[in-house]
């Protein structure tokens, strides 16, 4: 038997001359080659077409610019007394970011508009723009909150979480790791696989649709602003809906001002100033920056998180509503926190990003002031904040409403430049209230000098008349 089969291993086959056993190895190799390629062509068109599922038709969603552009802002010690939970602010530039997700090909739509928003600050005028231009890839990208996690699970712009990765960052959702809860979820403290620590919110409740919710998130996942909290992924497995945020390590403002964090000593007034002008840039880079325009519509000094320089992160995208070009405005079920809700939106349900403009013009009065938005613990006359500015404003009594807490106490001119703008804020004509473009411009320190229209006496707007002139006013009626 053996020698038969060397035999017939041994006869030589037709194709050029080889044995047959030389034949039959050479047609067991180029199979295996085969079947290695189309395994690995079947990998890779699998990954490709998980990436492509995972991404936003193009169309969705504009950024203004793809450069990234750096503004000098002056630096302040922060808090003014106690034990600090973390160092004081330093004197160095602050670093707007408004970057191109490269997965992307956004178009620029930098308007003259739009270009103000990111030029305010510097002083330096026009020069600015070719100054501080930079590639976009100047962001090193193992600085990358994600850097270092699988990478068949990249979203076009974050990542796609399992229950499971979510699981082992919390330790399972422990009770221990809850940061706080809201009307939508609970926020845990987790820390990923790769170190970078996070606040992850499991909704509660959610009544969305799978792909509304994904589109939705996705539409927030692209945004991408220095102050605001950057929405890293989401989780959708089963009922669950998780959302997956960078963590800010400093609090809220609610928290610096009212709670538990006034114990390490009160915000001074720079510091106030500074996370306040920080969240109104994020707020005009929302409204005239991208496409379609974002409402937040649930600005309130709890959702503004503060990172460990003072920063303001605006965080909180549970109610935004996209708002889509061309349209002024959309009507929607009414929602908000009480003492933040625009006296139009409250009544009517209309809603355009004037209504953010009035919730931000109440922050920044409770900033100015250390006082509740509405506190029924105070005489009547007091209880609700805009009201009682008004009135102390038209009886020529400004000094007398800022926050006792705060030791140096601003000087005329910045007491009037912040009193003046969030009274325009809370103008209860809609129509009236300034872009945040413009409230960021008035708020940003004496080299910038609210411009002469801003300060313009305008038919029926009495507040910014009075703040100039000391004149009496009559506030308006209360709304809510
Ligand atoms: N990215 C984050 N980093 C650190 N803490 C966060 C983060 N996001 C939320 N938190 C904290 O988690 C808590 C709950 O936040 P959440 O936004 O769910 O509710 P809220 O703002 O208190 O209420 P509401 O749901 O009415 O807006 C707050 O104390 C908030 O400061």
């Amino acid at each position: 038997m053996a020698p038969d089969l060397n035999t017939t291993l041994s006869k030589k086959t037709f194709v050029f001359g080889m044995k047959v056993w030389v034949f039959t190895g050479v047609l067991v190799g180029v199979f295996i080659v085969i079947v290695l390629v189309v395994l690995s062509i079947c990998v890779t068109s699998r990954r490709k077409s998980r990436r492509v599922s995972g991404m936003l038709p193009l169309s969705r969603i504009s950024i203004a610019s793809k450069e990234i552009k750096e503004i000098g802002v002056d630096h302040v010690s922060a808090i003014q007394q106690g034990p600090r939970p973390h160092d004081g602010i330093e004197t160095e530039s602050e670093k707007v970011l408004l970057y191109s997700n490269k997965a992307y090909d956004y178009s620029i739509s930098g308007s003259d508009d739009h270009t103000e928003i990111y030029a305010i600050g510097s002083g330096e005028g026009s020069k600015e723009a070719s100054v501080l231009h930079r590639p976009s890839d100047s962001i090193p990208p193992d600085t990358s909150p994600l850097a270092g996690l699988p990478d068949f699970s990249q979203l076009g712009w974050g990542h796609w979480f399992t229950l499971r990765d979510l699981e082992l960052a919390t330790m399972h959702f422990s009770n221990d790791n809850i940061i706080g809860e809201g009307g939508y979820g609970v926020v845990y403290r987790g820390q990923l696989m790769n170190g970078t620590p996070v606040a992850v919110k499991k909704l509660l409740n959610v009544g969305q649709a799978e792909r509304e919710f994904r589109v939705e998130v996705e539409a927030f996942g692209h945004v991408r602003h220095k102050n605001l909290v950057r929405l890293l992924g989401y989780c959708i497995e089963g009922t669950h809906r998780i959302l997956v945020y960078e963590y800010v390590d400093n609090g809220n403002l609610e928290q610096w001002l009212h709670g538990a964090l006034s114990q390490y000593g009160y915000l001074t007034w720079e510091a106030r100033i500074k996370i306040l002008l920080g969240t109104a840039k994020a707020l005009a880079y929302l409204h005239e920056a991208i496409e379609p325009k974002i409402v937040h519509r649930d600005i309130k000094a709890s959702n503004i998180l503060i990172d460990d320089e003072f920063n303001a992160k605006l965080s909180d995208f549970g109610l935004a509503k996209l708002l889509g070009a061309g349209k002024s405005h959309i009507t929607t079920r009414v929602m908000g926190t009480f003492g933040y809700v625009a006296p139009e939106y409250a009544k009517s349900g209309l809603l355009n990003e004037k209504s953010d403009v009035y919730s931000f013009g109440v922050v920044l009065l409770e900033a100015i002031t250390g006082r509740d938005p509405v506190d029924y613990g105070r005489p009547t006359h007091e209880v609700n904040l805009v009201d009682w500015l008004k009135m102390m404003v038209g009886s020529k009594r400004s000094e007398e409403v800022v926050d006792p807490n705060i030791e140096r106490k601003p000087s005329v001119s910045e007491l009037k430049r912040a009193l003046l703008t969030a009274l325009r804020c809370v103008d209860p004509d809609a129509d009236k209230r300034p872009k945040m473009s413009q409230v960021a411009r008035m708020l940003n320190s004496e080299e910038n000098p609210i411009p002469r229209q801003d300060r313009r006496p305008r038919k029926g707007h009495a507040t910014a008349t009075k703040m100039e002139s000391g004149k009496q006013e009559r506030g308006p009626r209360r709304h809510k």
